[in-house]
C-alpha cells in the first residue's frame, strides 16, 4: 500500500507575542497562525516488517532519529503497539529555519497518514498529545484551521481569518529557534489579548474594506497591512532577529524602501507580506524580483546576496488532511 503526495502546509505566524517564560526555560506565547498553500509533499510506503525508513530531499544532513517524520513515525508505533512499519520519502520545498514550520509539519502529516494507513484509530485529540512530544507546533497543525494558538503551543482556539494571498521572503540564512529565545534583549512580557481584540482587525479585511495602493515605482502591494493598518499585533522575536542576522535586516529594509512592510514568522528567517489576490500577490513578486536583479541602489541601500528566495503562496482555511482524523472521543485508549 503507498499514500502518493500527501501534502505538509506551512505556516505563518501572524502576530506573535512573548508573554511570559515556565521554569523550565519554555516561553509563553500568543500567536495567530495560519495555514498557507506552500507544502511539501511526503510519500509512504506501508512495510510489513515494523521497521521505519526515510529518504529526504531536506539539504542538512540529520540522523534517521532527529528527523521530525521518523520521530512522529515512531511515535505512533509506540503509543498503540502497532508492528507495520513504514518508508517514508519527504520531497522539501519548505525552507527551514525559517519560522514556517515544516518539519512540524512534515510530523503532522505522517501521523496523520500512519494513523490511518496502519488503522491505529487514535482521534484528533489523540494524535494532539503524542504531536505536542514532538514539536510545540504540530498540534496546531494536527488541529487543521487557523487559530489563536497560546501556552507553549498546546491551547488551541479556531479563528476565521480572511481568503488572502502572501509574499514569503526567505533571506539567506538559516536561524536556530534557540538562539531568538535564549537572547537576554528578547521582550518577555508582552500584555496579554484576547481574541476579540484583533478579531474586528481580521473581519475588517474580510469585508473587503482594504486599504490598497499602487506604489509611485508600480509595486502593487497592500500598503497597510492588516496589523499595521490596525496598529495591532507584533512578532516580539524580530528585534532580536533583526539585531543578530543582518541578512533578514537587509530584507526588511530592501522592502521598506518599496513600500513592503513584512513581518517576520515565528523565529525566522522568513518575513512575509500580504496581498489582496494570487494575482497582485505574483505581480509584486515579479516586480520585486526585477529590482532586485537590476541590482539597482535604492534610498542608498543595497539588498547585496541576502534574498535566497521570494514564494508566492494562497492563505489556506483547512489543512488538506483535515478530515483525515475523527474528533470523536474514546476511539482507542493510548499507552
Ligand atoms: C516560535 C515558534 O516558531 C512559533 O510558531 C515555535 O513555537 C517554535 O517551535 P519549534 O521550532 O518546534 O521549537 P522547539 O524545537 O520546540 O524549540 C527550540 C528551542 O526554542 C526555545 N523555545 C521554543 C518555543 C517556546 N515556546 N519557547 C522557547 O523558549 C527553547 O529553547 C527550545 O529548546
Ligand atoms: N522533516 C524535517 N524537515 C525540516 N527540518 C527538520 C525535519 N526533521 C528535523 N528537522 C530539524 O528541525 C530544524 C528546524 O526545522 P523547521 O525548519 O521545521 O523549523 P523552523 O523553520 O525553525 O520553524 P518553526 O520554528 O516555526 O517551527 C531543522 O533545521 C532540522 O535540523
Amino acid at each position: 500500500m503507498t499514500f502518493y503526495d500527501l501534502p505538509a502546509p506551512a505556516k505563518l505566524n501572524l502576530f506573535l507575542h512573548v508573554v511570559g517564560r515556565r521554569e523550565d526555560g519554555y516561553h509563553l506565547l500568543q500567536s495567530l497562525f495560519r495555514l498557507i498553500s506552500l507544502s511539501d509533499s511526503i510519500t509512504i510506503d506501508l512495510r510489513r516488517d515494523g521497521r521505519i525508513s526515510r529518504e529526504s530531499t531536506l539539504t542538512e544532513q540529520i540522523a534517521d532519529e532527529s528527523d521530525l517524520v521518523v520521530r512522529a513515525a515512531r511515535a505512533i508505533q509506540r503509543a498503540t503497539g502497532c508492528v507495520l512499519g513504514a518508508h517514508i520519502h519527504v520531497n522539501k520545498r519548505i525552507p527551514s529555519g525559517a519560522g514556517l514550520g515544516g518539519g512540524s509539519s512534515d510530523a503532522a502529516t505522517v501521523l496523520l497518514a500512519l494513523n490511518r494507513m496502519w488503522r491505529t484509530g487514535l482521534n484528533r485529540q489523540q494524535l494532539m498529545a503524542i504531536g505536542l512530544t514532538l514539536g510545540a507546533d504540530v498540534p496546531f497543525f494536527l488541529q487543521g484551521t487557523a487559530a489563536f494558538v497560546q501556552g507553549i503551543g498546546e491551547q488551541i482556539e479556531s479563528v476565521n481569518v480572511p481568503d488572502i494571498s502572501y509574499l514569503v521572503f526567505k533571506p539567506d540564512v538559516h536561524i536556530e529557534t534557540a538562539a531568538v529565545f535564549t537572547d537576554p534583549d528578547l521582550t518577555r512580557d508582552s500584555e496579554t489579548v484576547k481574541i476579540t481584540d484583533f478579531s474586528g482587525c481580521i473581519n475588517f479585511v474580510g469585508s473587503g474594506n482594504t486599504v490598497q495602493n499602487r506604489l509611485s515605482d508600480g509595486v502593487i502591494m497592500r500598503n497597510k497591512t492588516i496589523w499595521s493598518g490596525s496598529g495591532f499585533g507584533k512578532n516580539d522575536l524580530e528585534a532580536v532577529v533583526l539585531r543578530r542576522f543582518a541578512a533578514v535586516h537587509r530584507v526588511k529594509s530592501w522592502l521598506s524602501t518599496l513600500g513592503v512592510e513584512a513581518r517576520l514568522s515565528g523565529s525566522g528567517s522568513c518575513l512575509f507580506a500580504e496581498a489582496d489576490t494570487p494575482e497582485s500577490a505574483q505581480l509584486a513578486s515579479e516586480e520585486l524580483l526585477a529590482k532586485m536583479q537590476s541590482g539597482n541602489e535604492i534610498s542608498n541601500f543595497k539588498l547585496g546576496g541576502s534574498l535566497k528566495s521570494v514564494h508566492v503562496c494562497d492563505g489556506l482555511q483547512f489543512h488538506p488532511l483535515k478530515d483525515w482524523v475523527s474528533d470523536s472521543l474514546g476511539s482507542r485508549q493510548v499507552g
